[in-house]
């Protein structure tokens, strides 16, 4: 389902991914954490890869839903932590309105949060970000998509099909 609320797309990489999870790795990698705590499910993959750069082996999760693909409902936490977050990094893939982080920053207020893209909305919310995105763009993450046949230019042009 599509949101009108977005008017544009912005479509990542895995190489785009990595290289801009590992461009935040630099902003870290001097600090010193017990372990990460990662947001599902958006949030395990740039987990993953920021605990290989910063050599960090305790992962937990914060398990929350909000969307059904563009469409935005009503929170669903389904685990929690049992701390505050004091020494843990917080990860997330994005953040657009905050509502989400809102709500992990109420349980973990501690924690050093972190996401790789950051609408303005949202962006207020979370303590370092690597790339602001604008706030009607959708961010396509490469675990959403696949490779498809594109018909060429001048098909499209002369003899579109529907
Ligand atoms: O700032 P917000 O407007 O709250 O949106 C940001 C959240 O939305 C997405 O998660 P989603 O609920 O789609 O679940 P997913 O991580 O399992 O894809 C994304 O991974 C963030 O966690
Ligand atoms: N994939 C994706 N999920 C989202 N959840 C909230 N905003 C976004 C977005 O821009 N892209
Ligand atoms: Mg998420």
């Amino acid at each position: 389902m599509t949101d009108n609320r977005y008017q544009h797309h912005f479509t990542v990489s895995w190489d785009q991914l990595h290289r801009d999870v590992r461009s935040l790795c630099h902003q870290l990698v001097e600090r010193d954490f017990k372990g990460i705590v990662a947001i599902t499910r958006g949030g395990l993959i740039p987990a993953a890869l920021i605990a290989r750069e910063l050599d960090i082996r305790l992962i937990d999760t914060v398990c929350i839903k909000s969307y059904d693909e563009q469409a935005q409902g009503k929170l669903d936490v389904m685990k929690g932590v049992d701390h505050d977050g004091d020494g843990w990094l917080l990860v997330d893939d994005l953040v657009d309105t905050g509502k989400t982080a809102r709500a992990v920053r109420e349980m973990l207020p501690k924690a050093h949060f972190v996401t790789v893209y950051a609408k303005p909305e949202g962006r207020p919310l979370v303590d370092q970000y690597l790339t602001e995105v604008a706030q009607d763009c959708w961010i396509e993450f490469p675990w959403d998509l696949g490779h498809a046949y594109v018909e060429p230019l001048v098909n499209q042009i002369r003899s579109p099909k529907s």
